[in-house]
C-alpha cells in the first residue's frame, strides 16, 4: 500500500486506528478453546467487528510464534483474512546482518504478504536496507518506544547533546523516504512526540501505548499529526480484551468505534 492510498483510507474512514492483534491463549474467552484453531477464531471475529473502524492491523508476531509451527500457520491465515484495503503491520522487531535481514524481509513481504514490518535500528544501515528494497512495502523503525526502558539507551545524549533517538531519525532518513519508512513513537512519551515530529515532519508514525499503557490520544494528535495525518495509533489489549465473555468480538468493535469517533474529531480539528 502506498502512502497516498493509506491517507485515502484514513480520510474515507475518518480513522487512524491500528488494531493490535496480541492473542494470548491464557486470555482469550474460554469457550473458544474448544475450537480447532482458537487463536484464528478469536482474531477472525475481532477483525469482522473492528474492520469498519480501523485502517491497520498489527499482529504481534511473538503471540503467534510462541505457539510453534501451528502459530505460524495461524498468522498466515490471519494475514490473508485482513481486507486488502487495510494496512498490515508485522510487529516482529527484526534486523540482523544484511543477508539475514534479506530473508526476514522475504518471510514477511513475500512468503506472507504484510505491507510493513517493525525493525530495530541498532545494527545500522546494512541491517535495515534489505527491508527497504521491496516495492510498496514499509519499514517501521523503532525510534522512541513506549516502555520505561526506552530511557536506558534512546535518551542518552551524544557530545552535542543530541539524544540517540534523534540520531536514529536523522541517519535513517538517508536510507528511506516518507514513502517507505515510518517510525515507532510511543504514546506515553508526551511532548517528546513533538520533538520526533520536528525531526521527521513528513513520515508516518506508528504510535503504540494508548489504552492499556495509559497514553493519551489527544496528546498524540496535538504533538504528532501532520498534513497527511501521519499517525497510526495502535491499541491492542484495550480493544481485543474489552470483554472476556462470549460477547468479546462485539465489545472489541465498540471499543474500536469509540476510538474512531475520537479520531474523527481530532482529524476535523487538525487537518
Ligand atoms: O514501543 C513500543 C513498540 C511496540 N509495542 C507493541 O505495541 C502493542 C501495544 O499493546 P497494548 O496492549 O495496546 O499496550 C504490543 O504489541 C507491544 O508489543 C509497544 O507497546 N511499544
Amino acid at each position: 500500500m502506498t502512502r497516498s492510498e493509506l491517507f485515502a483510507q484514513i480520510q474515507k474512514k475518518s480513522s487512524f486506528l491500528c488494531v493490535g492483534l496480541d492473542p494470548d491463549l491464557t486470555k482469550i474467552p474460554r469457550h473458544l478453546l474448544k475450537e480447532e484453531d482458537p487463536i484464528f477464531s478469536f482474531c477472525k471475529q475481532i477483525i469482522e467487528e473492528t474492520a469498519d473502524f480501523t485502517v491497520a492491523y498489527k499482529p504481534n508476531i511473538a503471540f503467534f510464534e510462541a505457539l510453534g509451527p501451528k502459530g505460524w500457520e495461524t498468522l498466515a491465515k490471519v494475514e490473508e483474512l485482513i481486507p486488502n484495503d487495510i494496512f498490515t503491520i508485522a510487529d516482529a522487531k527484526r534486523g540482523d546482518i544484511g543477508n539475514t535481514s534479506k530473508l526476514y524481509a522475504k518471510a514477511f513481504f513475500e512468503t506472507m504478504d504484510f505491507d510493513s514490518i517493525t525493525v530495530a535500528p541498532y545494527m545500522g544501515k546494512d541491517s535495515v536496507s534489505p527491508f527497504l528494497e521491496f516495492e510498496n512495502k514499509w519499514v517501521i523503525l523503532l525510534a522512541l518506544t513506549s516502555n520505561a526502558g526506552s530511557s536506558d539507551f534512546q535518551l542518552i545524549q551524544n557530545e552535542s547533546g543530541q539524544p540517540l533517538y534523534k540520531s536514529v531519525l536523522a541517519k535513517s532518513q538517508e536510507w528511506g523516504s516518507p514513502e517507505n519508512l515510518m517510525y515507532v513513537v510511543g504514546a506515553t512519551r508526551g511532548e517528546l512526540i513533538g520533538e520526533v515530529r520536528k525531526s521527521a515532519p513528513e513520515h508516518f508514525f506508528l504510535v503504540p501505548g494508548v489504552g492499556a499503557q495509559g497514553g493519551s490520544l489527544s496528546e498524540v494528535a496535538s504533538y504528532g499529526m501532520n498534513s497527511s495525518c501521519g499517525l497510526l495509533v495502535n491499541s491492542s489489549r484495550g480493544i481485543i480484551y474489552a470483554s472476556g465473555e462470549k460477547d468479546f468480538a462485539k465489545a472489541s468493535g465498540r471499543e474500536a468505534q469509540k476510538l474512531q469517533e475520537e479520531m474523527r474529531i481530532l482529524l476535523d480539528k487538525y487537518l
